[in-house]
This record gives structure tokens, C-alpha cells and sequence, in this order.
């Protein structure tokens, strides 16, 4: 597709509302948190997803607040697809997932099936596995191996702490400053997703003057 053609479709898009994301993969606790504030982000993600007629690919499971985003987005009718390894699959572990579900045979294959399937990561706030998902996209697009944007919601300040640590990577020279620009951050899903979408722009124009 020409530059302009594609710019003109994106623009038809964002006029209808909605997004040139067509799947989102969203890591988030398996965990509700204690503040119904970090429940409430997570439906307002799932509404955000709907709107703009996303689908959702996550970790799979029920529980905490990937079974909220995952029945809201399910409900509100877009595609859910669950990638979950074989050995967390019983459902007194994982609950009644819905949509779609793809049995994996471990964890690095999960990573690796949600990340091929989505075009754009949003973090929620979570415990060890979110953070663990969450770094591993950020290093894979700082080697290069894709190039999807990674959102960071910071529901009520969760992430300050970590973003500060980071900022301290930075400047004591362990993350290159161009580097700490692969996460973007936002107190809501609606800025988010609004501040990631001209991000996947500028790299899909990117890639096309690159392949011309
Ligand atoms: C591990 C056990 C129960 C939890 N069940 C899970 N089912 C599916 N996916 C899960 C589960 N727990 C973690 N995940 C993945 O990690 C992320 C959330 O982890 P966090 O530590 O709560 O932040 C989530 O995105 C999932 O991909 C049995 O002991």
C-alpha cells in the first residue's frame, strides 16, 4: 500500500473510532489488588478494547484481573484468545476461561505465541508474572526482535516506583537514554491507547520506506 493511501485508511479508522490495532496482548495480575481502583482500570481497558473493536489476546486463566479484562472483552464481543501452557490448565488453577484458548507447552512459549499475535502491548498492574511479561517485551524490542509498542498503565501511581528505577538506569548508564522511550506510560487506557497509536504509525511508515 502507497504512504498516503495508508495514512488516508488510518484516518477513515480513526474517524470510525476505531483503532489500527487489531489485537492487543494484555499482561496484568492474576491478582484483583486490594484497591477497587486497579479493577476498575482493568474494565475501563476492556471497554477501551471494545470500543475501538480490538481483540485480546492474555495469558489465559479467570482469576484476578485477567479474568476481569477477559470476560469484559469477551462480552462486549470481540475475540479472546487465551495462550496458556498445558500444566496451568486444570481449572482449579486457571478458572473457566473464555473465547479462544491456546494450550502451550511452557511458559517461553506463551511469551512467544502472545507477542506473535499481538501488535501492541499494555501492562496493568501486577505482581512478579506481569513484570516478568512486561520486561521481557521491553528487551525483546530493544534487540530489535519486534518492533510493537509497549504501554505501561500506571493506574493511581502503581508504577512510579518502577519507573523511577528505571530513570535511575538510565542515568547511572545502564539503559540507553533511546531506550527508555520503548515504554510509554499513561494514568489511563484511554491516553494510552491514544498515545500508543501514532506510535505503530511512525513504525509501520518506517518499515514500508525501509522495504521501498
Ligand atoms: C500459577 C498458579 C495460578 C495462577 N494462574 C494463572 N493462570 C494463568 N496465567 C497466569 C497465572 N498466574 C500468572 N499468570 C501469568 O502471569 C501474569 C500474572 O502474574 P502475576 O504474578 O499475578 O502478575 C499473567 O499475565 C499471566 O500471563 C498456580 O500456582
Amino acid at each position: 500500500m502507497e504512504n498516503n493511501q495508508m495514512l488516508g485508511s488510518m484516518m477513515m479508522k480513526r474517524f470510525s473510532g476505531s483503532s489500527k490495532f487489531k489485537r492487543i496482548c494484555v499482561f496484568c495480575g492474576s491478582s484483583p489488588g486490594k484497591s477497587p481502583c486497579y479493577q476498575v482500570a482493568a474494565l475501563q481497558l476492556a471497554n477501551q478494547l471494545v470500543e475501538k473493536k480490538i481483540d485480546l489476546v492474555y495469558g489465559g486463566g479467570s482469576i484476578g484481573l485477567m479474568g476481569m479484562v477477559s470476560k469484559a472483552v469477551y462480552n462486549g464481543g470481540r475475540h479472546v484468545l487465551g495462550v496458556i501452557p498445558k500444566t496451568l490448565m486444570p481449572k482449579e488453577i486457571t478458572g473457566e476461561t473464555v473465547g479462544e484458548v491456546r494450550p502451550v507447552s511452557g511458559m517461553h512459549q506463551r511469551k512467544a505465541e502472545m507477542a506473535r499475535q499481538a501488535d501492541a502491548f499494555i501492562a496493568l498492574p501486577g505482581g512478579y508474572g506481569t513484570l516478568e511479561e512486561l520486561l521481557e517485551v521491553i528487551t525483546w524490542a530493544q534487540l530489535g526482535i519486534h518492533n510493537k509498542p509497549v504501554g505501561l498503565l500506571n493506574v493511581d501511581g502503581y508504577y512510579n516506583s518502577l519507573l523511577s528505577f528505571i530513570d535511575k538506569a538510565v542515568d547511572e548508564g545502564f539503559i540507553a537514554p533511546a531506550a527508555r522511550s520503548i515504554i510509554v506510560s499513561a494514568p489511563t487506557a484511554q491516553e494510552l491507547l491514544s498515545t500508543l497509536e501514532p506510535l505503530r504509525t511512525t513504525f509501520q511508515i518506517t518499515m514500508v520506506k525501509r522495504q521501498s
